[in-house]
């Protein structure tokens, strides 16, 4: 699914006005149904709802909401803010159906706010992707009074306040709801860790805008949804054999680590890989043999550390990273490493830790390596940013500049290619957020590479993979429960 900015959403609307063809107003019509059907399977009529409606389209849409569920028999109030003595043309429209039906009230000050009760749902169409500057005045007043208030609020197209494309300053005033339900395409605010509470659960619902529009449209941005992610499935062919998907290299551990190349290791024999070497410290040799029977493991001369590797010849992909640490014969260890592999590769954890040590080592990768750090080990290597959506503008530029894929870990993984485009990841929750979930990412991506995805597919579909299996590990054990291993477990496709 394609993320367009907020220019594009606008012509968008006009497009499907104009092609369709189909009048603004019944286009706003059609947003509303949709919202309401989104409603209707969520809430009963018990609940009463307080619409706030601003005075363009996105009030435009709560009119119309307020209308279609009061027809659905559900209790509405609807309240008018009288910042602006102007209102869009459908807003205008929709007031006129509106008024005979249902009291309006206009708020023209704060004092004039509703008491809320508790079990109440309050509708937020203040503004919406028309936001052109910070709110103020009666409208930040009463984004205030509705944030305060009980009950559970619902934001149409966008949390009031909250900028489409761009980032808010932290001192904006805006509407935090518990669940935003957002036209046609996520917005690219959304996939902010700094817009959590501005934008709750959030839901796309499909009002039919123009589709040739938006395949059209020019977008470095992605949401990796389930259709997307199920196309990148390479199917496993009746006469293929274990020749076929690759021998997959994995250099993992240190003392007191190497768990860290248990999960990656068996992570990447769960993911498909046709066979797997792993290479540790001589202290992790028995363990190793013990935990994943299944791979082959190559044993450092050195006890505690990685210090050297074996032949390369014979591999089809390498992962590099969990658990590795940092002493300095592990950094000459990647350096030769560097120097001498001539296939696909995936950078993580400490690994990527000896590169912001080590920046001369960055000039070495070959083309198109993955770097899987999360923000912190993102920061030491590429340094500081001031909100995210300037982070994602640096990672964009370091991918581009050193030729490698980045996936910039998180709730919504950013998987950026070297042409500067991002995927932003769909699968995945909070009980991922416990120790060595990454490193089994690292072993899902090695996998990937040694069975020929390229490095773009293998980064965006291991990165939504992995995400999907801690969804199915959550499922049956909570996110509370759920270990690392668990998303192993739950791998599959
Ligand atoms: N255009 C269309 O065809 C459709 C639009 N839809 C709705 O329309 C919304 C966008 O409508 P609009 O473009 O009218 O935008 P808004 O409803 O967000 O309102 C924009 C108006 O508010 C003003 N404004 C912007 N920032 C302000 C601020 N901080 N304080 C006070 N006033 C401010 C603008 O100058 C403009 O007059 C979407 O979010 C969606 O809810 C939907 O009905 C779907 C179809
Ligand atoms: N709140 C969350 N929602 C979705 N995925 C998450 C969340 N928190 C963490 N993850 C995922 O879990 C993994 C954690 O990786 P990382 O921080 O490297 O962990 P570790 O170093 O412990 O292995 C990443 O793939 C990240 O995307
Ligand atoms: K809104």
């Amino acid at each position: 699914m394609k993320i367009l900015n907020v220019n594009q959403i606008r012509e968008m609307d006009a497009a499907t006005i104009q092609n369709e063809p189909i009048s603004s107003y019944n286009l706003m019509e059609r947003a509303s149904l949709a919202f309401v059907k989104w409603y209707e399977e969520r809430f009963d009529t018990k609940k009463s709802i307080s619409v706030f409606c601003g005075k363009g389209n996105n009030g435009g849409d709560g009119l119309a909401i307020s209308r279609i569920l009061t027809g659905k028999g559900y209790h509405v109030r609807v309240f008018i803010i009288e910042y602006s003595k102007d209102a869009s043309k459908d807003f205008q429209q929709n007031l006129e159906k509106v008024e005979t039906l249902i009291q309006i009230k206009s708020i023209f000050e704060p004092n004039a706010m509703p008491d809320f009760v508790d079990d109440h749902i309050i509708i937020d169409a203040l503004l919406g992707s028309g936001l052109s500057r910070p709110v103020s005045g009666l409208l930040e007043e009463i984004i205030k009074k509705i944030n305060e208030a009980p009950g559970t609020i619902i934001s149409v197209d966008i949390a009031s306040g909250l900028y489409v494309d761009k980032s808010n300053e932290k001192s904006d005033t805006i509407i935090k709801p518990d669940h935003t339900v957002t036209f046609q395409l996520p917005k690219l605010a959304f996939m902010m860790p700094q817009n959590a509470v501005f934008t709750g659960d959030w839901h796309v619902v499909d009002i039919g805008l123009d589709k040739k529009f938006i395949e059209d449209s020019a977008t470095p941005y992605y949401f990796t949804d389930q259709s997307a992610g199920d196309k990148l499935v390479k199917s496993r062919e009746k006469f293929s054999h274990k020749g076929t998907f690759g021998h997959a290299f994995i250099l993992a551990g240190s003392y007191g680590k190497i768990g860290a190349a248990v999960l990656s290791s068996r992570a990447c024999a769960h993911s498909g890989a046709g066979l797997l070497t792993v290479h540790v410290p001589e202290c992790g040799y028995e363990i190793m043999q013990i935990s994943l029977p299944e791979a082959m493991i190559s044993v450092d001369s050195n006890r505690n550390n990685i210090t050297s590797f074996p032949d390369l010849e014979s591999f089809s992909a390498i992962g590099i990273g969990p658990g590795i640490g940092q002493e300095p014969l592990t950094v000459r260890a990647l350096d030769q490493l560097l120097e001498q592999i001539k296939v696909p590769l995936i950078i993580d954890a400490d690994a990527l830790n000896i590169l912001s040590k080590h920046p001369d080592l960055l000039d070495k990768l070959p083309a198109k390596t993955i770097l899987s750090p999360h923000p912190k080990e993102f920061q030491r290597l590429a340094g500081e940013s001031v909100n995210e959506f300037d982070r994602l503008e640096l990672a964009r530029n370091f991918a581009e500049k050193y030729n490698v894929i980045i996936c910039l870990k998180g709730a919504y993984t950013a998987v950026i290619l070297t042409n500067g485009d991002v995927h932003f990841n769909s699968t995945g929750n909070a009980g991922m957020a416990t120790g060595g979930s990454g490193d089994v990412l690292t072993g899902i991506l090695t996998s990937l590479l040694a069975q020929k995805y390229t490095p773009e597919n293998a980064a965006i579909f291991g990165v939504y993979q992995h995400g999907l299996a801690g969804d199915k590990a959550a499922e049956k054990k909570t996110k509370t429960a759920m270990i690392a291993s668990d998303i192993i477990e739950n791998l599959g496709w």
